[in-house]
This record gives C-alpha cells, sequence and structure tokens, in this order.
C-alpha cells in the first residue's frame, strides 16, 4: 500500500457558539495516500470545506488525531503549524485568489519568498513551477488578462512551486467550463500519478469523476457509503462528462 501523507482519525470539529453551535465533523476517519487523487463528495453543508481546512491545518480539530508526513498536529502551536503546512501542504481554490496586480511568475514567485528563497533561484523555481502546467508563455501576463482556466493554473503552480506531497483543492473546477476544467483536473491527476502526491480535490462537479482513484462521501459531518462498512468508497465511473 502507497505511504499514507494526511492521516485524520475520528475527527471532530464543533463551529460556531451558542444556538448558532454546529459539528460540522463527526468523528471522521481518512487517510490521503501518495500516488491517489481522492473525490471528497457531498451535499451543501455537510463538511466538506471543513473537513479540507482541518485536513490542511488551517482549522483546529475539535478532537480526535491528525498526522501530517508522520508529525502528530495536536499541541503544535501557530508557527509550527504554518511550518507543516509551508513543507507539505499546497492549497488550490475555487477562486483562485490570485494578486490582480501582479503578474503570473511574480504570484507565483510570492509562494517561494515566503519559503525564504529569492533572486534568481526564486525566479527560476517560479517559472519551473509555470512551466509544468503549460504557461511558461503567460509568465509576463496580469491575472486580468488570463482566462478562468489559466488562472487557476497559476494558482495550481504557486501550491507546486513548494514541492509539497499533499494538494488539497477546494471546488477547483466550479468556475470553468468543459475545457479548462478537463485541464485542471488532468494536471491534478498527473499530479497524483505522475509526481506521486497526494491530491484531495473537495467538488460537487460530477465531471470530474472520470478523474478520481477513490471517492469520498460526506454527509452530515460523517463520511458514509462501501459495502465493507468502511468510509471509504471506489467507484471507476463511466459516464461523466469530463474525460481524462
Ligand atoms: N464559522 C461557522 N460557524 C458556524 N457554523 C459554520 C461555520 N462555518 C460552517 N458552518 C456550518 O458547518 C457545516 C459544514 O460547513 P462546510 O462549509 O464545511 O460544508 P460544505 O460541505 O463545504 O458546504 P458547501 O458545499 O456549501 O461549501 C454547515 O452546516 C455550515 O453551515
Amino acid at each position: 500500500m502507497s505511504e499514507t501523507i494526511i492521516e485524520a482519525t475520528a475527527i471532530k470539529k464543533t463551529l460556531g457558539r451558542g444556538a448558532g453551535e454546529v459539528q460540522a465533523l463527526r468523528g471522521v476517519d481518512l487517510a490521503l495516500r501518495r500516488g491517489e487523487l481522492t473525490l471528497l463528495m457531498g451535499p451543501s453543508g455537510s463538511g466538506k470545506t471543513t473537513l479540507l481546512l482541518v485536513l490542511g491545518c488551517m482549522l483546529a480539530p475539535s478532537s480526535g488525531i491528525l498526522t501530517v508526513c508522520g508529525t502528530p498536529t495536536s499541541g503544535v502551536d501557530k508557527e509550527g503549524l504554518a511550518k507543516i503546512r509551508r513543507d507539505h501542504i499546497g492549497f488550490v481554490f475555487q477562486s483562485y485568489h490570485l494578486f490582480p496586480t501582479l503578474t503570473a511568475a511574480q504570484n507565483v514567485r510570492l509562494a517561494v519568498d515566503i519559503r525564504g528563497e529569492h533572486g534568481r533561484k526564486a525566479k527560476k523555481e517560479a517559472r519551473k513551477a509555470l512551466s509544468m502546467v503549460g504557461l511558461e508563455q503567460k509568465a509576463d501576463t496580469l491575472p486580468g488578462e488570463l482566462s478562468g482556466g489559466e488562472q487557476q493554473r497559476v494558482a495550481i503552480a504557486r501550491a507546486f512551486v513548494a514541492n509539497p506531497s499533499v494538494i488539497l483543492a477546494d471546488e477547483p473546477t466550479a468556475a470553468l467550463d468543459g475545457n479548462n476544467g478537463r485541464t485542471i483536473m488532468r494536471i491534478l491527476a498527473d499530479t497524483a500519478h505522475q509526481r506521486e502526491r497526494a491530491v484531495l480535490v473537495v467538488t460537487h462537479d460530477p465531471r470530474v469523476i472520470p478523474f478520481a482513484d477513490r471517492i469520498v462521501e460526506i454527509e452530515d459531518g460523517l463520511l458514509v457509503g462501501t459495502e465493507s462498512g468502511g468510509p471509504e468508497r471506489l467507484h471507476f465511473p463511466k459516464t461523466a462528462a469530463f474525460r481524462p
């Protein structure tokens, strides 16, 4: 079995306070493994984003155990969690989160700068990450002059540049048309299979299903499914709209 990069055991998360308190996660077990693209699907409000944020060490679980690359996160302070994120985790969001006044290359370089590398090496790494997503020709272009799909590719290059072991993507194709969505999913699937990373994609989008090695379904803060009674369900569907 491939190496487990992130392991979540019995994760619970309560959000809000008093009358507004919600048990967003109610005991989730999930392992993200090297070389696998996992889809996390479920209805609106089922806890998908909360789980992604917990797995990405952005949100501390109320209880349970989270381990990233063998390191348990409980008791780790803010700086320590930031270091775990910097060293191991890349994030991709639906709305790209690019700085509009910086070029594609400068947006990617920001992530290199955060790791403390500057100058020519940083520039080279940013260009390399852009070429991995097929955008070397657009390095000096501003986000506003790029299509939605190209902006998402810049965001993926920014996530790659730190060479993370895991990519966590929240609805990465939601704002994209068929061609752009397919390109993004192909890049994410190649990241899992050829670059041997763990990739988790949170999605409502059934078009991405053919790219999945594994689909995990969540309802009311709990993973559901499988004949064997475990939390994970394997599908190899043939009929969704995107084709790998
Ligand atoms: N800050 C918060 N305070 C209180 N409740 C919250 C907070 N954030 C989220 N929730 C609630 O927690 C539950 C899980 O939310 P979450 O955003 O994880 O769901 P989701 O599956 O990602 O939904 P969507 O698909 O609509 O993005 C929902 O009931 C939501 O209303």
